[in-house]
C-alpha cells in the first residue's frame, strides 16, 4: 500500500462501495426490491439498508472512532422482522460472494441484530470537526427502481472538507470516452461493459476504474473534465440534470442553458451518476436548482461528487457562487441549488445562473 496521504482510507472506500455494489446490483435483478415509503413519501429500498449495513460494517472494522452520517435509519426494521431478514440474507449472500477483500473489510456481520446495529450507526449530527463519513448507500433510489442511474456514494470529511470520496456507478459505461447518450437515464443495464467507480483523494486527483468483486481491478485511469474554455465551447456543452422535476427547476435550467446558446437538450439522470459523468468529460456541466425554499440538500447527496469533480478540474459551487459547506450539520444548509463545471467557465455559468434566476 502506498504511504500518500489517506491511502488506507481510499483503499477502504473503494472496496466497501465495490462490495455495497454488488449487493445493490443483486437487488436490481429481482422483481421484488422490498420498497417501503419514508415520512417524505420517498422509497427505500432492502438494497439501500443491506449497502448501507455492508459499508458501515467496513468502516468500524477499519477506523472504528469516526463518525458517520448515513441516509437510512433501522427503527422501520426493528419492528418489521420480515423485511430485516431479506435485508440479513442479501447480506450474508453478498459477503460470501466477495471474499477477497474480507481481511481489510473485517469479516462477516455476526447477526441480523449486529447489521441493524452498524445500519443505526449512521447517525451522526454531522459538523465542522473531527472526521465523518458520509454515506447515500443507494443515490437516486428511484432511478434504481425504474431501471435508470444510481450510485454507491461514500466520503470522509475532515474538519468539514471531503478528504475522499468514491462513487460506484453500477450502469454506467466502464469507458470514460463512451458519449452520454439521450436514454443514459432509462432503460439502464449493468450488463457487460458497464459499472465504473469514481474516485478522489484531496489533491491527488480524480479516477475512474471498472467495478468488478474482491481485490481491486488494476485499471484505475485518471480522469479530467473537458477542457471547455470558450463561449463556443460553451454553445456546444452538455448539461446534465436530475430526472425528477421536484428535485430542480427544469425550466429554470433550460433558459439558462439557452442563455450559455446551448442548443443540445439536458441529459437527465439520477444520482450522483451526474458528478461523475462530468468528471471524465461525458457530460460538461450539473445544473441543480432549487424547486423550494425550505428542502435543504443532504451531505450524502454531493460530497463525493463534489471532491472528484473538483479534483477533474472542476468548480462544484451553489446559486450564489459559494462552496458546497459540509460543515454545518446533516444538510447544506448554507448552500442553494449546486452548479458544477470545468474551472474557466464556471464563472460564465454563475453568471447566466444569477440572471435568469434574478438573484
Ligand atoms: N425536493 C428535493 N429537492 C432536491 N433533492 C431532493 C428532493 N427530495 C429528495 N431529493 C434528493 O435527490 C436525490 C436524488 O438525486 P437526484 O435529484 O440527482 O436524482 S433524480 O432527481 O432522482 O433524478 C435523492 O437521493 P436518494 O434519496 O438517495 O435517492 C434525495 O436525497
Ligand atoms: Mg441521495
Ligand atoms: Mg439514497
Ligand atoms: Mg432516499
Amino acid at each position: 500500500m502506498s504511504s500518500s496521504p489517506y491511502a488506507k482510507e481510499l483503499l477502504v472506500a473503494q472496496l466497501a462501495v465495490q462490495r455495497a455494489a454488488l449487493l445493490t446490483k443483486r437487488v436490481f435483478h429481482e422483481k421484488t426490491k422490498g420498497t417501503v415509503s419514508k415520512d417524505d413519501a420517498s422509497p427505500v429500498t432492502i438494497g439501500d439498508f443491506g449497502a448501507q449495513a455492508l459499508i458501515i460494517s467496513a468502516l468500524r472494522a477499519n477506523f472504528p472512532s469516526d463518525e458517520i452520517v448515513a441516509e437510512e435509519e433501522s427503527s422501520t426494521l426493528r419492528t418489521n422482522p420480515t423485511l430485516r431478514d431479506q435485508i440479513w440474507a442479501l447480506v450474508r449472500v453478498t459477503a460470501l460472494s466477495d471474499p477477497s477483500a474480507e481481511a481489510l473489510l473485517g469479516g462477516a456481520i455476526p447477526s441480523a441484530d449486529a447489521m441493524l446495529d452498524f445500519i443505526a450507526e449512521g447517525n451522526s449530527a454531522g459538523g465542522s470537526r473531527g472526521r465523518i463519513w458520509a454515506i447515500d448507500p443507494i443515490d437516486g433510489t428511484k432511478g434504481f427502481l425504474r431501471g435508470g442511474q444510481y450510485a454507491v456514494c461514500l466520503a470522509l470529511m475532515v474538519d468539514g472538507d471531503v478528504k475522499v470520496g468514491v462513487l460506484g456507478c453500477p450502469n454506467l459505461p466502464i469507458d470514460d470516452a463512451a458519449p452520454l447518450t439521450a436514454d443514459i437515464g432509462a432503460n439502464q443495464t449493468d450488463d457487460e461493459g458497464r459499472g465504473v467507480i469514481f474516485s478522489a483523494v484531496i489533491d491527488q486527483g480524480a479516477t475512474s476504474r471498472p467495478l468488478g468483486a474482491g481485490a481491486l481491478s488494476d485499471q484505475s485511469k485518471p480522469i479530467s473534465m473537458k477542457p471547455l474554455a470558450s463561449t463556443e465551447d460553451l454553445a456546444a456543452a452538455s448539461v446534465c440534470e436530475s430526472v425528477e422535476a421536484a428535485h430542480s427547476d427544469q425550466s429554470s435550467a433550460g433558459q439558462i442553458a439557452r442563455k450559455l446558446g446551448i442548443t443540445r437538450p439536458s441529459v437527465r439522470m439520477d444520482s450522483q451518476a451526474k458528478y461523475g459523468s462530468i468528471a471524465r468529460g461525458a457530460g460538461d456541466i450539473y445544473l441543480r436548482l432549487r424547486t423550494s425554499k425550505t428542502y435543504q440538500e443532504k451531505i450524502w447527496d454531493h460530497a463525493a461528487g463534489d471532491l472528484i469533480v473538483r479534483e477533474a478540474g472542476g468548480q462544484v459551487t451553489d446559486t450564489t457562487g459559494s462552496r458546497l459547506d459540509f460543515s454545518v450539520g446533516r444538510t447544506l444548509a448554507n448552500n442553494q441549488g449546486v452548479i458544477a463545471a470545468p474551472k474557466a467557465v464556471h464563472g460564465q455559468v454563475i453568471r447566466a445562473v444569477q440572471e435568469v434566476l434574478g438573484l
